[in-house]
């Protein structure tokens, strides 16, 4: 069973624009690599952000948690059985991503998966790009990834079924949206049936929600930087806003979401849209969806929808994703 987001892959056809990016703008630490590669650590994990140069920018892989070897062999045994083709990982790729073992296999969008297990912890405590309190990581993973597809309900049984996620929650506005938790964080995964392919954006949780504020002014600072607006979305809660990195997705900067409990969770359709308020996609000329959307923000705030504010935070990162997540 797949338990947290380890790590996201990204291809990247300028490499050395994501170092400024997510050190001084996301907060994240740069460690060594050889051959134009930049790694970046998140908490005490080797590397949470992999970006390799390519000629193409986009998703490379996203790698999934399992406890441990005998649950990567069930899960290799699961994804063969439902005819999923699944390539056992070298020692030398086991290696490159700092994980005891791993599987790579594909999901039916072509969209490269990997799975593993034991990943490796930094020698050193984790020194933020730019101080922010720490990002909310440990049993609740890296943060969400969210996939454009060309058709979500076709992708359905895979994530739900074979991969065994939980599905959360789905809504229709403006695309088929399917949100799937795999541990407390209301979704680790999600995707956005918008007839494209590719990544639309991860998201990274903070501790503190002036951490967001102040990437916020920070992102402002930059001429087309922040993509959507501070808002707040109505199925997790979170508190956020999306970046353009520099490989044209989205980065979503966020504090405060909600923590689920799996064991009891019943999925269900949101019909009052992603988001109580903000969000809104800057910079582009207003088209069918974006109004729609945005005549959904303002009913909310006319039957005055709103999500419960997070309890404070304990002043310790670490322990909050820790005691949330239990
Ligand atoms: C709806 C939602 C809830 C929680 C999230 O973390 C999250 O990323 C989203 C999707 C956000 C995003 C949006 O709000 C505007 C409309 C968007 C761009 C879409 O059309 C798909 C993704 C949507
Ligand atoms: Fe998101």
């Amino acid at each position: 069973m797949i338990t947290a987001l380890g790590y996201i892959g990204i291809r990247a056809s300028q490499p050395a624009e994501w170092d400024g990016y997510a050190t001084r703008l996301l907060g994240m630490q740069r460690v060594d690599a050889g051959g134009g590669t930049r790694l970046f650590r998140m908490d005490d994990r080797a590397q949470r952000l992999i970006v390799t140069p390519e000629a193409e920018d986009g998703l490379a892989f996203l790698g999934w948690q399992v406890a441990d070897a005998a649950a990567l062999d069930a899960l290799a045994a699961r994804l063969e059985a439902a005819g999923t083709a699944v390539q056992r990982g070298s020692a030398a790729l086991a290696a490159e991503r700092h994980v005891r073992d791993l599987i790579v296999f594909r999901d039916p969008g072509g969209n490269r998966l990997e799975a593993f297990h034991g990943q490796e912890l930094a020698d050193t405590p984790f020194a933020p790009g730019r101080p922010i309190t720490g990002f909310r990581t440990g049993a609740l993973g890296m943060g969400h990834a969210v996939l454009n597809v060309v058709d979500a309900q076709a992708l359905l049984p895979f994530y739900r079924d074979v991969l065994g996620f939980g599905l959360t929650d789905y809504g229709r506005t403006p695309y088929d949206l399917f949100f799937f938790h795999v541990n407390g964080r209301h979704h680790s995964f999600a995707m956005v049936g918008s007839g494209r392919a590719g990544m639309h954006h991860f998201m990274v949780e903070l501790g503190s929600l002036d951490d967001v504020g102040q990437g916020y002014d920070l992102a402002q600072l930059e001429a087309g930087r922040v993509a959507y607006t501070l808002g707040r979305h109505s199925n997790d809660h979170m508190t956020s806003f999306y970046t353009t990195t520099p490989s044209g997705f989205f980065v979503e900067y966020g504090w405060g979401g909600r923590v689920i409990d799996p064991a009891t969770w019943q999925p269900h359709e949101t019909f009052d849209g992603p988001s109580y308020w903000g969000h809104e996609r800057i910079h582009l000329p207003e088209d069918g969806p974006r109004a729609r959307l945005r005549q959904m923000r303002l009913d909310a705030a006319a039957r005055g929808l709103r999500a419960p504010d997070p309890a404070p935070s304990t002043g310790c990162a670490w322990a909050d994703a820790v005691v949330r997540a239990e």
